[in-house]
């Protein structure tokens, strides 16, 4: 039965499973997800630091101070001040407890040992006081949490060492079609070159996600049988390109029908790429791409995006869809979900979506310029420049 693409959305999200948590030092985490709530342990900054080159003092009456030595970053120095004495600290520097504040150089003047301060000061001036950034025991970064570039670093700055972290899923990826030729291939004339294979490269490296690409699988429905009994055991995600539809060498709908594969999903109400069949076999959830890339394409964000999501375990899987103003007319069908290939500018503050200059499933060209998906719904037909629709930003959706 053919769903609409919420239902079918949904169906496979309930099938994505996270795999089993591991401990790998912070070095190697870039990429994965936390399966911990990042906790600190101590207190940031845990003692009261200089955030100047200057001269932290125990204020008194007058604007002399006595300068009893010089503290650098690191330097941990168990020292009294008694009132009118100062120390010369380096930025970062460890303030002794009982100075009151520190003093700029440039607002200081030194004669021997003695300082002449030149602005008046306040209690507090230029010192970073203990746990005003973080408190042992708060949470810093949350469960599910990819280490993108900007937990990574953090991740030092707190000094972990190791991390939990969720086991990243294996995606198995093989192409059909007879027509297909791969780069090092002299071209014929009415063949295609293999370009789903790459289409779905590009978006599991932007993930951090290893993936293996078994190869183009001849249309022959032993071929295609075995590699997919083969493929869905040995990774915990399958995808396949082609063959889904109602033409002769469709093996791999065939095949998942009439084999020992559990159906979760027959066609979807979307376009283009209505024809996608997602299935399971055992662990592995197994999705039968349609062949043309843009069809391809539009299954892999609005589907498989937010199921791989889900299975490495990030808490943000699901679609951000933005709204958007159209900046042109755009194409629609009234049975489907549309989901037209835009540019989509951010102008004033808003986003205009431009329509490319073709919706055809069979083009992939005009794909160069885009970077977004808008979504027509069922229902509407087509729409005009001005219409207020939702979005898929692509650059918010691949991270
Ligand atoms: N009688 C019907 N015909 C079709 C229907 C239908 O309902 N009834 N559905 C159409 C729709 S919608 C789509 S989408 C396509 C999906 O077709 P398949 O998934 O079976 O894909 P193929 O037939 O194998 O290929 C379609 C097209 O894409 C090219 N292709 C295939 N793989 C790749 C690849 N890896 N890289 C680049 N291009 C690829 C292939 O050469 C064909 O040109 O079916 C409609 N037909
Ligand atoms: O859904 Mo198909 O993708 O019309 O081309």
């Amino acid at each position: 039965m053919m769903l609409n693409f919420e239902v079918a959305k949904e169906i496979i999200l309930s099938n994505a499973e996270t795999l089993p948590e591991m401990t790998i030092s912070v070095n190697e985490s870039f990429g994965f997800v936390l399966s911990e709530d990042i906790i600190t342990d101590r207190d940031f900054p845990d003692t009261k630091k200089s955030a100047v080159d200057g001269f932290a003092v125990k204020l008194s009456d007058g604007n002399q101070y006595k300068i009893v030595r010089t503290i650098a970053p690191g330097e941990l120095v168990e020292l009294r001040l008694e009132k009118g004495e100062t120390v010369f600290v380096m930025t970062g520097a460890v303030v002794p407890d009982d100075a009151d504040a520190v003093v700029r150089v440039e607002d200081c003047e030194v004669k021997g040992d003695w300082l002449t301060v030149h602005c008046s000061v306040r209690i507090g001036d230029n010192i970073n006081q203990v746990g005003e950034e973080k408190r042992a025991g708060e949470k810093v970064i949350e469960k599910g949490s990819i280490i993108d570039e900007r937990v990574y670093p953090v991740l030092f700055y707190l000094g972990l060492k190791k991390v939990k972290v969720f086991k990243k899923p294996k995606v198995g990826i093989f192409t059909t079609g007879d027509e297909l030729l791969d780069i090092g291939s002299e071209y014929k004339k009415g063949f295609v070159f293999n370009t789903n294979r790459y289409i779905v490269e590009s978006v599991l490296r932007k993930l951090n996600i290893p993936f293996e690409y078994y190869g183009n699988v001849k249309d022959d429905e032993i071929a295609v049988s075995r590699a997919l009994k083969e493929m869905s055991e040995k990774y915990d995600v399958l995808i396949s390109s082609g063959g889904i539809s109602m033409g002769k060498y469709d093996y791999i709908k065939k095949i998942l029908n009439e084999e020992s594969y559990e159906i979760l999903v027959n066609k979807t109400r979307i376009k283009p790429g209505s024809p996608l069949m997602v299935a399971k076999n055992k662990k592995c959830v197994i999705f039968g791409m349609p062949g043309y890339p843009a069809a391809f394409f539009t299954n892999l964000v609005l589907y498989f995006l937010p199921y791989i999501k889900k299975v490495t375990g990030k808490k943000d899987y699901d679609h951000n869809f933005v709204k958007v103003e159209l900046g042109s007319d755009m194409h629609s069908r009234e049975k489907s979900d549309y989901f037209n290939r835009a540019n989509i500018m951010l102008e004033n503050g808003k986003y205009i979506a431009y329509d490319l200059d073709s919706q055809k499933t069979s083009h992939f060209i005009n794909f160069v310029n885009c970077n977004g998906l808008v979504r027509i719904p069922q229902g509407v037909g087509n729409v005009e420049k001005g219409y207020i629709a939702e979005a898929i930003l692509f650059e918010k959706e691949m991270k």
